[in-house]
């Protein structure tokens, strides 16, 4: 066995030499040819193209590959061993096999999908689908240039042929810095699945904490750039996810994997940027206090709770009507008459408006319509019998051209939204009485809001349905491909209107119903958001298995969810083993046993003290609400260094330590998590008080600790329960 190891570490590394080498002349090659600095175009093309091969070479020489894969085809002679890598690199000769093949490209998938045994293994490549053997799925980790691991997750040779999880386990054991990370040495199979899928559908995809939604979402972004780089390109391809410290945590994985230029946003960001609002900033924050700072506060919610409904298909139906209604009444009454004996007929306008014009979305229409207008002004004035008339004529036809289109509808769709929920005066023909559809409480609670000038996350949809049908795809912005990570926050309305912004319907919509702790807006069903889409342009995927924490922990929070949520949306470790769950009473850490006040402090100094002194690069303290993590914070700030608080308004995640509020940990990770306070005082006994808690606890790779004063709610002391039973 020792025998076989150093033979594989010696040819892996007679192997790394040789492709060194080849890097190097490949680069004093290219470094031979001069810059090119004139204007001509395909020069210049040509340029770009070796100046990024530099860059890549330059790259490759420092990690040039990840993986091994020996396969011989049905049709091929002799088996060969092929070395895969973040980017694919040709040798001099075409015909040579490539001295590191992409990760993305066909012949890679099966690094991916193969899961063992001695049957046949295939791909699908351009040609059709090829067949042959796999005899090798070798890890190989190389920094700088040393080769640093051989690890064979397949031997076909061996006496158990399957694919192992050792190499895995290795990876997920390592504690983690303050960026997520990409993932292409040890994709997974079902992983792999979703990466690789067709362009045009709109995928769903339910996934446990920790299944590395996020992360599969970003190397299917580079997987559609290399496989369709006819199609689409990377600034026409955009990211939402929840706040901009989210994004600025995964900023990194794509650069990692050679992709630049792609859009990351939150979609208020996104949204108010298109209707050219501003939005006030505290709006988030106020709205998550609101829903967060009260244990068990969360109010029962219907179909009728505000945000519920304003991202509902309903209200979409309300807006369409009401802007036809807009419509089919928007020509003023009468004909228009620019001045005494100049008569332009109404049905000539009505002509114009109804029949000419009619492909324009209405405020187009009525530019155009207006503009005709005024073209129809000038040919009048030309008839005038003297000057001086023609200047009279002048002024009045200006005056009545003003007048006349200020007798339009106001097409701007904050005022036609304050119409439709009457805080605003309705238009002469609308119905007095409000759409009966719209439930009382929503009408009551978002005209008053609007009157005072409050615009909710929760009105955006509709805001921007209103303004792509008034003036349709204005900007021209119409995205490749859309990513949508923790989509269970976003309501069918969100989906609804961004697919019209979206070709081809080709989205990747990632999110977790479990950790729905933002259910007074979000999806409660995945079936709300695939209703939207034909059968034939989506798909369903679920992810099961949970790559990010150790198996107690995992276990742990399953137990969370099965008795606090009643979910059978319920995680598969990987078989990573590490140490129990803590539960520890405030003043109950050995020799702090403090006076009744400061126990809690002293506490969670004490978790905090001792796990900051071992290797773990991030430990998080989660609290309950903002108020208290701001509170915790100023006190701790006192004795940690490098410690942060982390509020809605950060745009930048440090890593180190940090103390949040669990609703504001979602999306992150963290070696160590103390989640404080775990009590009844803190999580009431509802679902989302559990989901709440659920989140937290999946937010620890390595370590959780509960610290509480007291009572814990049932559904932690049963997940403890069965937790040790598993042990
Ligand atoms: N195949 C894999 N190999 C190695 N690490 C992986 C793999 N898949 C996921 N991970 C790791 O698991 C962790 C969780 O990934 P990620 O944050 O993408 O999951 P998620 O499903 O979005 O989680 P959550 O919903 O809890 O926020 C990350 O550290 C990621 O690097």
């Amino acid at each position: 066995m020792e025998d076989n190891f150093q033979s594989a570490y010696q040819e892996e590394e007679d192997r790394l030499n040789q492709a060194l080498t080849e890097i190097d002349t490949l680069l004093e090659k290219l470094n031979q040819t001069p810059v090119y600095t004139g204007h001509d175009y395909t020069e210049q093309v040509l340029e770009a193209n070796r100046d990024q091969k530099r860059k890549d070479l330059a790259k490759l020489r420092q990690e040039p590959y990840f993986g091994r894969l020996d396969f011989q085809g049905n049709d091929e002679k002799q088996r060969k061993a092929l070395y895969i890598g973040k980017i694919g690199v040709d040798r001099e000769q075409v015909s040579d096999r490539p001295l590191v093949i992409d990760w993305r490209a066909p012949v890679a998938s099966l690094f991916y999908s193969f899961t063992g045994g001695t049957e046949p293994a295939s791909y699908e490549a351009p040609e059709g689908l090829i067949e042959g053997l796999v005899y090798l799925k070798r890890n190989v980790v190389i920094r700088k240039q040393i080769l640093e691991r051989v690890a064979d997750t397949y031997n076909r040779e061996s006496d158990a042929p399957v694919v192992s999880d050792e190499f895995l386990v290795y990876r997920l054991g390592e504690n983690k810095d303050n960026r997520l990370r990409d993932i292409v040495s040890t994709i997974q199979e079902e992983q792999d699945k979703i990466i690789r899928a067709a362009k045009n559908t709109a995928l769903i995809i339910q996934g446990v904490a920790g299944s590395g939604k996020t992360t599969v979402a970003l190397h299917r972004l580079a997987f559609l750039l290399y496989q369709y780089k006819d199609q689409v390109s990377a600034e026409k391809m955009i990211i939402f996810a929840p706040n901009r410290m989210f994004l600025d945590y995964i900023s990194d994985v794509l650069p990692e994997l050679g992709v630049g230029n792609i859009a990351q946003s939150t979609f208020p960001d996104w949204a108010a940027n298109v209707l050219g609002l501003e939005l006030p900033e505290q709006d988030a924050t106020e709205t998550m206090n609101r829903w967060f700072e009260t244990p068990g506060g969360m109010p029962v919610i219907t179909e009728e709770t505000p945000g519920r409904f304003k991202g509902s298909t309903v209200l979409m139906g309300i807006i369409e009507s009401s802007i036809k209604l807009l419509e089919s009444s928007s020509v003023p009454e009468g004909d228009f008459i620019p001045w005494e004996g100049a008569v332009l007929r109404r049905s000539m306008i009505l002509r114009w408006h109804n029949e000419e014009y009619a492909p324009y979305p209405p405020a187009k229409r009525k530019e155009r319509v207006m503009a005709r207008i005024h073209r129809w002004i000038e040919m009048e004035l030309k008839k005038s019998p003297s000057a001086a008339a023609m200047k009279d004529r002048k002024k009045k036809g200006a005056a009545r051209e003003k007048a006349y289109s200020a007798k339009w509808p106001k097409y701007d769709p904050l005022t036609i939204y304050k119409q439709i929920f009457r805080a605003a005066k309705v238009p002469e023909d609308w119905p007095v009485d409000p759409p009966e559809n719209i439930p009382a409480a929503v009408l009551k609670e978002t005209a008053k809001d609007l009157k005072k000038g409050i615009i909710r996350e929760e009105d955006l949809p509709p805001l921007l349905y209103i303004y792509y049908l008034l003036n349709g795809n204005e900007g021209g912005t119409r995205f490749d491909h859309v990513v949508i990570d923790e989509a269970q926050d976003f309501s069918p309305f969100q989906i609804a209107v961004l697919d019209l912004y979206v070709r081809g319907h080709s989205f990747t919509i990632l999110g977790d119903l479990s950790q729905g702790i933002h259910a007074y807006k979000g999806v409660h069903a995945w079936e709300e958001m695939q209703t939207l889409f034909a059968p034939e342009n989506t798909a369903y995927h679920a992810l099961t298995r949970s790559y990010r924490s150790t198996m107690e922990i995992i276990d742990f929070a399953n137990g969370i969810l099965s008795s606090g949520v009643e979910s059978s949306l319920l995680a598969v470790p990987v078989f990573r083993s590490g140490d129990p769950v803590r539960m520890i009473a405030y003043g109950e850490i050995v020799g702090e046993r403090e006076a009744e006040g400061n126990a809690r402090l002293s506490t969670i100094q004490s978790a905090l003290k001792s796990l900051s002194g071992r290797e773990y690069r991030t430990v998080a303290v989660l609290t309950r609400s903002l108020r208290e993590a701001t509170e915790l914070y100023a006190e701790l700030e006192q004795h940690f260094e490098d410690i942060h608080l982390i509020d809605g308004s950060m745009t930048q995640y440090q890593g180190g330590l940090s103390v949040l509020p669990v609703y504001l940990s979602k999306g992150l990770e963290f070696d160590a998590v103390i989640l404080a306070d775990a009590d009844q005082d803190h999580y009431g006994a509802t679902a989302w008080d559990a989901k709440l808690m659920y989140v937290g606890c999946t937010r620890a790779l390595h370590e959780l600790w509960l610290l509480h004063n007291g009572e814990m709610p049932s559904y932690v002391q049963t997940a403890a329960e069965s937790d040790s039973e598993g042990n």
